[in-house]
């Protein structure tokens, strides 16, 4: 599924409108009526209820006019308020239409608000701002919006909840809170990423008309299991253990060694076939939770942390390796990023870089450049603090656009980024796939660490690494929902969504 931002909607429209001559009355005609069609069929019947329907001056506003006519011819109480009557020209020809019809019109103002609180409307359409919204909401724009909000009215937003970017998902200013959203064509990021989607409930995505043909060149999409290619989950009968990749992973430390322990333990469980791990000898002792089947190459350390002098001594097995997995627990240190400057400079190893790897990222210039030029295949796994270290922004500027955040670390390194968060983004610069499984069950230390480990298997087991962060996100989320078939948000820990891998691999194979 297709995700669109305004300005690839208002191209659509207009290549619609200019190339195919399909006039936008007619698009503002259909996308009206797909509304009129979903309250109808949520409604026994319309003609015993209250109904406001509330307009902006331009096309949303237009598309509400059109509901208001639809609704008007099955229900005596239907009343449109209007912001301003001096409205777009398409919405015009609506307008217009609804005065010759004599709809109950009425203009806004703040004395008509007042009187609108003693009055009760089981349904509410909401046609104020659509894609077009371009400033924070004030006034009584505000007022109405906040009106909307506390009336108890079973709310339909048209297009997107009037407040919502359609492009960042942010609130600007205040923003309706819908029952239900019905929008055209695709659905738009800010019905997909938070806070945006919160306020749109049930998202109904409907065609208005316009021919596939020219809807294309979008970048952006749901991450679905469409989406994702499972062929090399199939084991050959006469394979060994060497056709399902060796993994290589740098974690832990004496603070951290669940870290490194998380990590591989989701390697081996997604299937690659030898998983060894470079740990700092005192965490050793953390053995109960290791799987008896990772190889551990203990590194000589300094007070808990990898050394750079035991580092190297191991460099023999990076021949061995067909990726690795750098910066789980690992802490922040000048060994360690002594360490990933010998590993960039010395190897070439499609490499997967998260948590302390990304913080070296962030301060070390020569790991910057040495990342940049690195020629294998490199996947970075920042979450939104992360990613704003690596970006040198604020941590806001990435969550009101973490789109273009992923892009900009994605293109800057030539790597796939993967920003994790609620809605986890994945991208090689230029496509982008937007996750929408998963659940705040996965707020919890360690998570991250283990989709490490699954992204590092899938690379481990031929995919490349846009392919293998696809799997990997969607397997790690798709497995703590599973999980909470049987377990709550409170109880699932990361370690059992390694557990649940097995379940979620055999449902992603089945279909
Ligand atoms: N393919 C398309 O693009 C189609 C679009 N349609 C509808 O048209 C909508 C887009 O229409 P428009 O581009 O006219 O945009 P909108 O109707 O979303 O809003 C634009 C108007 O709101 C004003 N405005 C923006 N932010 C404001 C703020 N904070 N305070 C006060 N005024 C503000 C602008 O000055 C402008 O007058 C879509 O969301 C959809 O509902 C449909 O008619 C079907 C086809
Ligand atoms: N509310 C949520 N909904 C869905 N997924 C979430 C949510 N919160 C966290 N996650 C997922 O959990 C993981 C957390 O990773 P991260 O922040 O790196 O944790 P850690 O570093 O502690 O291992 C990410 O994959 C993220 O997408
Ligand atoms: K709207």
């Amino acid at each position: 599924m297709f995700v669109l931002t305004s300005s690839q909607m208002r191209e659509i429209d207009r290549k619609a409108s200019q190339e195919i001559g399909i006039p936008e009355v007619v698009l503002m005609e259909n996308a009206g009526f797909c509304v009129f069609e979903e309250i109808k069929r949520d409604f026994e019947t319309l003609d015993d209820k209250n109904i406001a329907v509330f307009c902006g001056k331009g096309n949303n506003g237009g598309d509400g006019f059109v509901v208001a006519r639809y609704l008007a011819q099955v229900c005596p109480n239907v009343k449109v308020f209007l912001f301003d009557d001096n409205v777009t020209l398409t919405s015009k020809v609506f307008l217009d239409i609804l005065k010759k019809l004599e709809v109950d019109i009425n203009i806004l103002s703040e004395e008509l608000l007042s009187s609108l609180r003693a009055q009760r409307f089981d349904i509410i359409v909401d046609a104020i701002f659509g894609i077009g919204l371009s400033k924070d909401i004030d006034g009584l724009y505000k007022k109405v919006i906040e009106y909307i909000n506390g009336s108890g009215a079973y709310v339909y937003s048209v297009d997107i909840p009037s407040g919502v970017c359609s492009d960042s998902a942010q609130i600007k200013g205040c923003a309706v809170r819908a029952s239900k959203t019905v929008t055209f064509v695709y659905p738009k990021v800010g019905h997909i990423l938070y806070p945006g989607s919160y306020y749109c409930g049930k998202v109904i995505v409907k065609d208005i008309g316009i021919p596939e043909k020219i809807i294309k060149d979008i970048k952006v999409k749901i991450l679905t299991a469409e989406d994702l290619d499972i062929s090399k989950f199939y084991r050959y009968p006469d394979s060994h253990k060497g056709d399902y990749g060796k993994v290589g992973i740098v974690a832990g430390s004496k603070y951290y060694p669940g870290a490194a322990a998380l990590c591989s333990n989701a390697a081996l469980q997604s299937g690659c076939g030898l998983c060894y791990l470079l740990t700092p000898k005192e965490v050793l002792y953390f053995q109960n939770f290791r799987r008896p089947e990772i190889i551990v190459l203990p590194v000589e350390s300094k007070e808990g942390i990898v050394s750079f002098d035991g580092f190297v001594k191991f460099d023999e097995y990076f021949a061995k390796f067909d990726v690795l997995g750098f910066g789980c627990g690992l802490t922040k240190n000048k060994e360690v990023e002594k360490i990933l400057i010998h590993i960039l400079e010395n190897f070439q190893i499609p490499i997967v870089i998260d948590a302390d790897g990304l913080n070296v990222l962030a301060s070390s210039r020569d790991v910057r450049e040495l990342l940049a030029s690195y020629k294998s295949q490199k996947v970075l796994t920042p979450h939104y603090m992360e990613a704003a270290r690596v970006l040198d922004v604020d941590v806001k500027d990435v969550a009101k656009s973490p789109i273009d955040a992923a892009k900009k670390i994605a293109s800057e390194f030539r790597a796939i980024c993967v920003l994790k968060g609620s809605r986890t983004i994945i991208t090689d610069g230029d496509e982008v796939f937007i996750n929408i499984l998963g659940n705040p069950g996965m707020a919890k230390g360690g998570s991250g660490d283990v989709l490490t480990g699954i992204i590092l298997s899938m690379i481990a087991q031929g995919y490349s690494a846009f392919e293998a962060a696809k799997l990997a996100v969607y397997l790690h989320s798709l497995s703590a929902d599973i999980l909470l078939e049987k377990k709550t948000m409170q109880t699932i820990l990361p370690s059992d969504i390694i557990d649940g891998l097995d379940s979620t691999i055999k449902r992603l194979i089945k279909g």
